[in-house]
């Protein structure tokens, strides 16, 4: 894998930050719920939960949920999958209490998609995206990685979003509701423009 090694990506709020093809910026900026094109393209789409529990936030998810440095907080990882294929690693973080063990909506989501979850509650308040490539050491990468098992050939760094979800309806003791849910964009996203292509 080409690129340097950086722990911490650099967040842009342009998606050409991540000087990706025509093609994957076109689903980086894809507005509203991701799930909701990934299941347009796509017969069978699943989300298949790799962690849910407690976790230290990642250093450059910190400042961006108001931490001063990683603290505990609330980690959800999924891999969403389309027609079996593994096409994003999504990786959801909210601050929470250090003595909290739970976080309900977490909890009551199992293997539904955050997206179907929140995107339809007009409570729930999506704040700007911003872009960044993923390079090799980044925590994000290697966890990527290690849920797919393997590793893509000629990988120069992933192309990944973020942006912060506010779910009043989730303010729950001192939790304030905010979510930071960062999407890394594997290759194959870009297989299901083609199949879809092919399929019309
Ligand atoms: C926020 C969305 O939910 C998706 C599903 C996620 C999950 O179930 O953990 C996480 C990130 C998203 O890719 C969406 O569909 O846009």
């Amino acid at each position: 894998m080409r690129g340097g090694s950086l722990r911490q990506a650099r967040w842009q709020p342009h998606v050409n930050a991540v000087r990706a093809p025509a093609l994957m910026r076109d689903w980086l900026t894809t507005p509203g719920s991701l799930t909701a094109r990934l299941i347009a393209h796509s017969r069978a789409f699943r989300v298949q939960r790799l962690r849910q529990a407690g976790a230290l936030c990642l250093p450059d998810e910190a400042q961006a949920i108001g931490l001063p440095r990683p603290r505990h907080v609330w980690e959800r990882e999924v891999l969403l999958r389309c027609d079996g294929r593994a096409v994003v690693y999504a990786h959801t973080v909210v601050p929470i209490s250090s003595t909290a063990t739970d976080w309900p909506l977490f909890s009551a989501l199992g293997e539904r998609s955050l997206g179907t979850t929140l995107f339809y509650d007009p409570l729930v308040k999506r704040g700007e995206l911003e872009f960044a490539r993923i390079r090799a050491g980044h925590p994000l990468m290697q966890r990527a990685l290690a849920a797919l098992g393997h590793e893509p050939a000629g990988l120069a760094g992933l192309a990944a979003r973020r942006s912060h979800l506010y779910a009043r309806r989730c303010v729950y003791r001192r939790h304030q509701g905010l979510l930071l849910v960062t999407e890394v964009f594997l290759p194959t996203v870009l297989d299901l423009v083609a199949t879809a292509t092919h399929r019309t």
